[in-house]
């Protein structure tokens, strides 16, 4: 279904699907190291996605427009910007942070570090991380240098301040991390940056954390007047822990005249089209990148199916599903972080499934959520059971089926989390159970996207029969887990309440 979008120049993209996947061998500029290295990832072509950005960055196109790409889910977005941006700094000889990309989670972020980090080292760029996974000193010690101490020589970090440097040329980072940088490390600046990539543009615009998108603009702007004149709404605080020195002369623009202009990059499967929503990048003469007509694309090997069941008897399709699945690594999302953690408490229940199933969302820990992923990962764990949490941009190989236990609401959802299989151009299947009357607003929903044939999958009634009897008992065990779970809570809640009451009592008397 083709929508037309309201800003003109959405209306002229350059479609990906005219290009096609091309050796690296014929990929014109692409410097040798970055080759040899990319062949080390086991890449010997560059995806459609790719070579697209690679024209109007390296190409004929050379950066002069902001690029806004769309583009299906394990299209490649990731090295279609991650290559470009290596290729265009592997000549600076000064370190100084000159690329950010921001993403919305930690997970999300680690994942996109590991593609620069198989790249940017092999021509002697450093990629760093904020995102908070370690405490906050060594994440200013990654990334922000100290002058070497002459021995003998004592000094007061606040004088050397003007040496600082960054110890990064590469930084992908989260808002949260970014801000607690840009706000308190004496030493990170931002003045120095070349190029900014959102990616999941249209989750990261709903993400207003501290303001980070207006305030890596103002920081990021072209002359040192546009930071501190008069007028502008920033704490000058903020600006004063960021101020740093200049290397005059070094680099193009430095010498009183204006820096290069900040690239942007801005990409998603589903990227918005809505003009207010775009109008807070900033963009500058924006170039649309898209798949073919339609707003949202499937990826083409996807394999779509949809299973009718009743209400009280979806856990005993999903269990007869995973069975007919024969431990292939699947990932099962639910509409909420409760019932997937009641979910997969339940099919733990279920005892002979023989396959491990872990649960993995917004609750948990990081390090447990990690620690998850990583064992999906590996394929010591087959099925996971999921939040929204996972929807977006994971990266796991093998993958080979993903479920939606509980519909998605919207067509974007859906997107998402089919797009967790079927990647690179991969086969995945993907499939719904639905209650009847929710039959009609999925196939609406699914008209909404292109590529969206999807059939009616059915189990067999006496494999769902069998299960019966081990399901009652299952449904008894949950019940006990998610009572002794809620009076751990009340427990774990009145004493936290009552050393809370204690420690204000205590600072009274104090
Ligand atoms: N040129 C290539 N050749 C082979 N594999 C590739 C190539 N480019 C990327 N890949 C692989 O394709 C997979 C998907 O890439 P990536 O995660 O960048 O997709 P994406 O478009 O960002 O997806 P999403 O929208 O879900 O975030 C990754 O496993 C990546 O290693």
């Amino acid at each position: 279904m083709k929508s037309e979008p309201v800003l003109p120049w959405m209306r002229r993209p350059v479609d990906v699907t005219n290009f096609e996947e091309r050796t690296l061998e014929a990929v014109p500029c692409l410097d040798p190291r970055l080759k040899v290295a990319l062949q080390k990832m086991s890449i010997s072509s560059l995806f459609p996605v790719q070579l697209a950005v690679w024209q109007e960055t390296i190409g004929p196109g050379c950066f002069e427009r902001d690029l806004c790409i769309n583009s299906p889910t394990g299209s490649g977005k990731t090295l279609a910007y991650a290559l470009p941006i290596v290729q265009m700094l592997l000549n600076r000889a000064v370190k100084c942070l000159r690329a950010l990309v921001v993403l919305p989670t930690r997970d999300l972020a680690l994942q996109v570090k590991e593609v620069f980090s198989a790249i940017a080292p092999v021509v002697g760029l450093s990629v760093g991380l904020a995102v908070g996974q370690s405490s906050i000193a060594d994440e200013i010690s990654d990334l922000v240098k100290r002058p070497k101490l002459e021995a003998g020589i004592c000094y007061d970090p606040e004088d050397h301040f003007q040496d600082l440097q960054s110890a990064v040329d590469i930084l992908v980072a989260t808002p949260g991390r970014l801000m607690d940088h840009i706000n308190t490390t004496k030493g990170f600046t931002l003045e120095h940056l070349c190029y900014l990539v959102v990616d999941e543009t249209d989750r990261m615009l709903r993400e207003a954390y501290q303001a980070w998108l207006p305030t890596v603009l103002q920081l990021s702007r072209s002359n040192y007047e546009s930071h501190f004149c008069c007028g502008n709404t920033f704490n000058h605080s903020i600006f004063g822990s960021l101020k740093t020195i200049r290397r005059c002369g070094v680099e193009r623009g430095f010498k009183d005249k204006p820096y290069p202009r900040l690239v942007k990059m801005v990409l998603s499967a589903t990227l918005t089209q809505d003009p207010s929503k775009l109008a807070q990048l900033d963009l500058h003469h924006p170039l649309f990148l898209t798949t073919g007509q339609s707003r949202y694309k499937l990826p083409d090997k996807l394999e779509s199916y949809k299973l009718i069941c009743e209400s009280k008897l979806k856990p005993l399709y999903l269990v007869g599903l995973l069975q007919s699945l024969e431990g292939e690594k699947c990932i099962v999302f639910t509409s909420s972080v409760e019932s997937t953690h009641r979910l997969c408490t339940l099919l733990n229940f279920f005892g002979d499934l023989k396959v491990k199933i872990k649960e993995y969302s917004g609750l948990q820990h990081q390090s447990v959520r990690s620690k998850t992923l990583k064992q999906f990962r590996e394929g010591e764990t087959q099925v996971l059971v999921s939040s929204d949490a996972m929807t977006r941009g994971m990266d796991v190989e093998g993958v080979r089926n993903v479920i939606n236990y509980d519909m998605p609401a919207y067509i974007k959802t859906y997107i998402h989390r089919v797009g967790r299989t079927a990647r690179a151009g991969r086969t995945g299947r993907c499939f719904t159970l639905l209650r009847k009357f929710e039959l009609k607003r999925f196939n609406k929903m699914l008209q909404k996207a292109d590529n969206n044939s999807c059939t009616y999958h059915s189990l067999l009634s006496s494999s769902i029969e069998s299960l019966q009897p081990i399901y009652i008992s299952a449904l008894e065990k949950l019940k006990e887990t998610v009572e002794s779970e809620a009076s751990r809570k009340r427990k774990f809640g009145f004493k936290f309440s009552k050393i809370r009451k204690g420690k204000k009592a205590h600072s009274a008397n104090v």
